[in-house]
C-alpha cells in the first residue's frame, strides 16, 4: 500500500484514463481544514492519481492549485464529491468519494440499451448535474458515459458525474504547446472540434450524445478514426434510430444541433427530459402525453451560457472558466482531413474510448505520432500547417510556477495543498497567454454558503448535499511525525502581505572586453593599464633618444631608480 500524502493510502487500482489512474484508496488519518471533507480514519475513498506528464506540467499544478475551491465547493446529488486535493512531490491527485457501481458505458455493455423513459430519467438527473456546474460557471467538457457513475439508494439508480475538472486541469497550455486538445472523439461538439468559442452549450452536446447512446447502445458517429468521427460531428446529422418516440427524439435533435445556439440549456434539458418521461410511459395520462409533445417548446435555449475563455468563447473575469485553448483548424480543414487522415488514426480507434489527446482537426495527410503507451486509446495527431499557434505566444525559460514545485519538492512535503493568492498568480504576468487569468475562487464561502444555499435554495434544495461547515483555512494543520523530511521545519510565521512580483531579469551580459577601464572600479583594469604604461615607457626609453636628453644615455632601470631614490629621499626630508 502505497503512502499518498500522510493522509490517504493507495489500495487497489480501480481503473486507468487517459488522465490519470483512479484508486480504492484508504483514509489514514482525518484530514485537515484545507480538505472538503475531513473524513475519519479508516474510511474508504477514491483517489485519481494524475498522470507524471500532467503533474510535471507546470501549468496543471498552478491550476491544481488555484482551482481547488472551485473543485471541492462543487457538491450535488448527482455530482461525484471532491474530497480532497493533494499536491506531494511530483504527485499530483484529487479525493473523492467512492462510488462502488459501475459505469454507465461498462453498464451498457453489460445490460444494452436502456428503455426511453430510463433513457430520459438518467439523462436528466446528469443534466441536474450539468445545470448545477454550468451555474457555477464550471463546464465539464468531457461528458461521457464513462464519466457517469451509478449508485443505488433508495430511490433507484442514481447517475453521479464525475472528472468535473480534468478536462480543465490536462487542458494546459503546457500541453496545448502541441497544439491539442483534450476530449473524447465521439463526445466532442462540433465547435470544439473546429476550435471554435466554446460555452456551457458542448456539456449539452455530450448530453445529447449520452442520451441517444443510452437508447441505441452505441453513440450516434463513429468510424474507422478519430478525424472520421469529428468529420461527421461537423458535418453528418445523426440517424434517427428505430423505436424512438418523437418527443425524444425532438429533445435528442436539439441537443445535437450543430449551431450550440440552438442547444437548451442544462435546466430545461432536465425538465423537457421528465416531461417527456411523463408522456411516453405506459401509464401516461393524455396531459401527460400531449405535454410531451409539445416538448420543443420547452427547449430554450440559456440565455447566459457558461463561458470557456481562450476558446474566444468568454471574458476572463470568471475564476471558474479558464479553460485555455490552442487555436484549431477551420471545418473545412477538418473535413477534408477526415478522409485523407483516417488511416493514420485508424489502429484501435475506439469511439467510446477514454478521453483523448487529439489535435484540432488535423490537416490531410496527417500522420499519427507515437502515443501514450499509458494510455493506448488516446491518439496524438499532429497539427495543420498554418494553424499552428504563433509561435512567439509559447512560453520562453522556466515557468515561474517550477521554481514553487521544486522548492516544494526539496522539502519533500507532504499534502501540502494551500490556496493561492489571485495577485501572486504569476501567470497573470506571462508573456505568452493572451488572457490574464482571473482571480482565483473566494475562500470566503467555505463554511458560510453551501452551494445549494448560493445556486438552488429553492428549486433543487432537496437535492443537494450539505457539506459539514469547515474552518477557515490558511492555518495548516500541524505537521505528521516528518518520515523522510529532514531539518524540522521552523515554526509557522505570521502570513507575510502579498509582495510586489519581482519582474524577471535579464541574464547579466558579459563585456566582449573582459579588461574594465581604470577609473571605473576595476582592479584588474588598473593592473592591466600600469603593465601597460611601463610597457610604453620602456619602448619610449630604448626607441626614442629621450635617454640622452633626460638621464645622460643612462638606461631605463638605472635612471628610473635614480628617480625613485630621489622621490624616497625628498619625502625624508620633507618628514
Ligand atoms: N469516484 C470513483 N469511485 C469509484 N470508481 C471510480 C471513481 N472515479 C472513477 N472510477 C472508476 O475508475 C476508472 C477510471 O476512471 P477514469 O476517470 O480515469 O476513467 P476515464 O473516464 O475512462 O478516464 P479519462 O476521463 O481520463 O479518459 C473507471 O472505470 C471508473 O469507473
Amino acid at each position: 500500500m502505497r503512502p499518498v500524502g500522510s493522509k490517504y493510502l493507495l489500495e487497489e487500482p480501480l481503473g486507468r484514463g487517459a488522465t490519470g489512474t483512479v484508486w480504492r484508496a484508504r483514509q489514514r488519518e482525518t484530514a485537515g481544514s484545507e480538505a472538503a471533507v475531513a473524513g475519519q480514519p479508516g474510511e474508504t475513498v477514491a483517489i485519481k492519481v494524475l498522470k507524471e506528464e500532467l503533474a510535471n506540467d507546470p501549468d496543471v499544478v498552478m491550476r491544481f492549485l488555484r482551482e481547488r475551491s472551485v473543485l471541492l465547493r462543487l457538491t450535488h446529488h448527482n455530482i461525484v464529491r471532491t474530497r480532497d486535493l493533494v499536491v506531494e512531490g511530483d504527485l499530483l491527485a484529487l479525493v473523492m468519494d467512492l462510488i462502488e457501481g459501475p459505469d454507465l458505458h461498462r453498464y451498457l455493455r453489460e445490460n444494452g440499451p436502456f428503455s426511453s423513459v430510463a433513457a430520459c430519467l438518467v439523462t436528466a438527473q446528469v443534466a441536474d448535474a450539468l445545470a448545477a456546474s454550468h451555474a457555477d460557471g464550471v463546464v465539464h467538457r468531457d461528458l461521457k458515459p464513462a464519466n457517469v457513475l451509478l449508485t443505488e439508494d433508495e430511490n433507484g439508480m442514481r447517475p453521479m458525474l464525475t472528472d468535473f475538472g480534468i478536462a480543465r486541469l490536462a487542458d494546459s497550455p503546457g500541453l496545448t504547446r502541441t497544439q491539442e486538445f483534450v476530449g473524447t472523439p465521439a463526445y466532442v461538439a462540433p465547435e470544439s472540434a473546429e476550435g471554435r468559442p466554446q460555452t456551457s452549450a458542448v456539456d449539452i452536446y455530450g448530453a445529447g450524445i449520452l442520451l441517444y447512446e443510452l437508447v441505441s447502445g452505441r453513440p450516434p458517429f463513429s468510424g474507422d478514426s478519430a478525424l472520421a468521427v469529428l468529420h461527421q460531428h461537423l458535418a453528418q446529422e445523426p440517424e434517427r434510430p428505430a423505436g424512438i418516440p418523437d418527443p425524444l427524439w425532438t429533445v435528442i435533435e436539439r441537443c445535437l444541433s450543430k449551431n450550440p445556439d440552438q442547444r437548451p440549456s442544462a435546466d430545461n434539458l432536465a425538465r423537457a427530459l421528465r416531461t417527456v418521461a411523463g408522456g411516453i410511459s405506459g401509464s401516461a395520462t393524455p396531459q401527460a402525453a400531449a405535454a410531451a409533445m409539445g416538448v420543443g417548446g420547452l427547449l430554450a435555449p440559456d440565455p447566459t451560457p457558461a463561458q470557456v475563455p481562450d476558446t474566444g468563447g468568454g471574458s476572463n473575469a470568471e475564476p471558474t472558466q479558464v479553460l485555455p485553448h490552442s487555436s484549431g483548424a477551420a471545418g473545412a480543414a477538418a473535413a477534408g482531413a477526415a478522409g485523407a487522415a483516417a488511416g493514420a488514426a485508424a489502429a484501435g480507434y475506439d469511439p467510446a474510448a477514454e478521453t483523448n489527446v487529439m489535435p484540432h482537426t488535423g490537416g490531410p495527410g496527417g500522420q499519427g505520432v507515437p502515443g501514450d503507451p499509458d494510455a493506448a486509446p488516446t491518439q496524438h495527431m499532429p497539427p495543420v500547417p498554418g494553424n499552428a499557434p504563433d509561435q512567439s505566444q509559447q512560453p520562453e525559460g522556466p515557468h515561474p510556477w517550477e521554481n514553487q514545485m521544486r522548492a516544494a519538492r526539496d522539502r519533500n512535503e507532504q499534502t501540502q495543498v494551500q490556496p493561492v493568492d489571485p495577485s501572486l498568480d504569476p501567470l497573470r504576468r506571462r508573456p505568452h497567454r493572451r488572457a490574464a487569468p482571473p482571480p482565483p475562487p473566494q475562500q470566503a464561502p467555505y463554511g458560510q454558503q453551501s452551494y445549494g444555499q448560493q445556486q438552488y435554495g429553492q428549486g433543487y434544495g432537496q437535492q443537494q448535499q450539505q457539506r459539514p461547515p469547515m474552518q477557515p483555512p490558511p492555518q495548516p494543520p500541524p505537521q505528521p511525525p516528518p518520515q523522510r523530511r529532514e531539518p524540522q521545519r521552523p515554526p509557522q510565521r505570521e502570513p507575510r502581505p502579498p509582495r510586489e512580483p519581482r519582474q524577471r531579469r535579464e541574464p547579466r551580459q558579459r563585456s566582449a572586453n573582459p579588461v574594465k577601464i581604470p577609473g571605473l572600479g576595476c582592479l584588474k583594469g588598473c593592473l592591466v593599464m600600469i603593465l601597460i604604461i611601463a610597457v610604453i615607457c620602456v619602448l619610449a626609453w630604448n626607441l626614442t633618444p629621450l635617454p640622452e636628453w633626460w638621464a645622460d644615455g643612462k638606461n631605463f632601470w638605472e635612471s628610473s631608480k635614480e628617480v625613485v631614490s630621489n622621490i624616497v629621499d625628498s619625502v625624508q626630508n620633507l618628514g
